[in-house]
């Protein structure tokens, strides 16, 4: 491969290409005369669109199509939403780099009103993710909860057509995308505990892949690594991939980690939660500590019952 190129396999929604333009502006940016091509291709995730994420099954629906081309070596490295990233990654690839994060909270979006408790009994709000529904309805039993499915601009058109009262979406999304005026309020991580990884971008390669390592480098942000290695610990040891009711949020103040995580059934009727605190360097032992208490008040019991139904 040409020492002044970098292929990037991506998705072909306009999240996932805004995320790709991204690395390759940043790329370029930082290292003069490198060159940098999109590879937009599509993945299993974005070919399923009518069935319900939880029971299309099968972790990374979203990045495994990536993985193929960089191990055929059509591209170099691939850029992903870390919330889609599973957690494990195949022999000869690793996630290399984790860029600085977005807004990580969830957003509610509404032509009508103006947030979650402004709305009328029995309005029906837009989500497919087990994780919001979970909380929601926990707050609001009265919600109708519809499936909402597609990508960020499928699923504003839906709401425009008057499916739905209001719709959940992660900030993220709808901020890199310029959508930002869409959202109505942001809700905070305590009413709505974020899924790991939200928000936050990651850059998977090669691992023997020298030269494109050295040129990923100078884009890792350290504190969004951490808190999103506690994240993944978390979820990892409950083996949750991301269609699953959990929530994990950590945030990271003078070196001083705090995790915060969630298990819900989709119903709402049962929500564990727990917090740990410690040293940022032990993210991933904190993570780990965090599921094990999860676990232990009962979070397996739900879990297993989600994915028999799955
Ligand atoms: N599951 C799809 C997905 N993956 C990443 C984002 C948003 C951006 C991000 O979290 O980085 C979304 C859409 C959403 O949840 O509304």
């Amino acid at each position: 491969m040409s020492q002044n190129l970098i292929r990037i396999a991506t998705r072909k929604s306009p999240l996932a290409m805004w995320q790709a333009e991204f690395v390759k502006a940043e790329l370029e940016r930082i290292h003069p005369g490198l060159v940098v091509e999109l590879l937009p291709m599509s993945t299993k995730g974005d070919v399923i669109l009518d069935t319900p994420l939880a029971k299309v099954g099968g972790k990374g629906l979203f990045v495994k199509e990536l993985e193929v081309a960089m191990l055929e070596d059509k591209a170099d490295i691939a850029v992903h939403s870390m919330k889609d990233v599973p957690v494990d990654f195949p022999e000869g690839l690793g996630l290399e780099v984790i860029c600085e994060r977005e807004d990580p909270r969830d957003a509610f979006v509404s032509n009508s009103y103006s947030n979650l408790e402004q709305l009328p009994h029995g309005a029906v709000v837009g989500t497919s993710s087990l994780r919001r529904q979970c909380q929601l309805r926990a707050r609001r039993p009265d919600l109708q909860i519809k499936d909402l499915r597609g990508n960020v601009g499928t699923r504003l058109a839906k709401l425009d057509s008057g499916e739905y009262d209001a719709i959940i979406l992660a900030a993220a999304g709808l901020i890199r995308l310029g959508l930002s005026e869409r959202i109505a309020s942001f809700i905070s991580a305590e009413e709505s505990l974020p899924a790991n990884g939200q928000g936050a971008v990651g850059i998977e390669c090669r691992t023997d892949d020298a030269r494109v390592k050295a040129l990923l480098a100078p884009l890792e942000h350290k504190t969004t690594r951490l808190r999103v290695l506690a994240e993944r610990a978390m979820n990892t040891r409950l083996e949750g991939g991301c269609q699953v009711p959990i929530g994990a949020f950590a945030e990271i103040d003078a070196g001083q980690l705090t995790l915060r995580g969630l298990v819900g059934n989709p119903d709402g009727s049962e929500i564990i939660t727990g917090v740990i605190q410690g040293a940022a360097d032990d993210a991933v032992s904190l993570g780990q500590q965090l599921a094990d208490e999860l676990l232990g008040k009962g979070a397996k019991a739900i879990l297993d019952a989600v994915y028999a139904k799955a």
